[in-house]
């Protein structure tokens, strides 16, 4: 059994370095890339195998095992995107669903305390997530990514102060077109951390693409305590 113990200051903690991957994000062997961004620093991972070339059935299970395992080992927190029986499966340390996926509140009843992440675009959404038992809602696009194929268009930062102006207390990660450029001005804008593809998978070298964004969030952040 996972057994983190969620708490809201964990939660923020953890989603300070967030970084989702597939295989078919990965220009070499996705073992590698995950191992090298640990060594890089990533605080969170989630496995989001999906979109043209991801890899299905026993493939794909075995793959988000020995993920699971890798991360299991050097306790960085693994979550599931969409797959709830997969999640369950494998016993991963929680599950991100978005709008179009199974309800939040169906997926809480599911995984019990496993972290629930929900995507949220406005503030409607961030206050729905909340009453479904969300632990963190991704907001984004803030910018313009390449990476999801059916992406709204970018929010910018705005959207980050508005919610926290409008008492959205819940812990935020930043998701769309991060970069170690842009990562600080997520923060400030009010997010707890920035989840991000392209800026490690792609990476020449994913410790130290990852190493660069751990430095750019926590200069702003610290390297304790809360954003809000
Ligand atoms: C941390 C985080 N935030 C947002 C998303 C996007 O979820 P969703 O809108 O369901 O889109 P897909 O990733 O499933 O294509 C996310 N995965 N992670
Ligand atoms: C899954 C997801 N949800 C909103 S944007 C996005 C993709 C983020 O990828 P990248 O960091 O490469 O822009
Ligand atoms: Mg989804």
């Amino acid at each position: 059994m996972s057994e983190l113990n969620w708490h809201d200051a964990a939660i923020r903690e953890a989603l300070q370095v967030y970084f989702i991957m597939g295989s078919n994000n990965c220009l070499k062997d996705p073992m590698d890339v995950l191992k090298e961004a640990i060594e890089g620093g990533i605080t969170l991972f989630q496995f989001r195998e999906k979109g043209t070339g991801a890899l299905k059935g026993d493939a794909m299970f075995e793959l988000a095992y020995r993920m699971r395992e890798l991360c299991r080992r050097h306790s960085v927190p693994f979550i599931v995107n969409d797959d709830v029986e997969l999640a369950i499966a494998i016993d991963a340390d929680g599950v991100h669903v978005g709008q179009e996926d199974e309800g939040a509140a169906a997926v809480r009843e599911r995984i019990g305390n496993k972290l629930l992440g929900v995507s949220a675009y406005n503030i409607a959404e961030a206050e729905a997530a909340i009453r479904s038992g969300a632990d963190y809602i991704g907001v984004g696009p803030l910018f313009t990514t390449q990476t999801k194929e059916d992406a709204k268009a970018a929010s910018g930062l705005q959207v980050l102060s508005e919610m926290r102006e409008n008492e959205i207390r819940i812990p935020i990660v930043g998701i769309g077109g991060i970069t170690a450029a842009n990562a600080g001005q997520v923060i400030r804008a009010g997010a707890d951390g920035v989840s991000f593809i392209t800026a490690i998978s792609h990476a020449e070298s994913p410790t130290a693409a990852a190493r660069e964004l751990r430095q750019a969030v926590q200069a702003v952040r610290g390297t304790s305590g809360y954003n809000m």
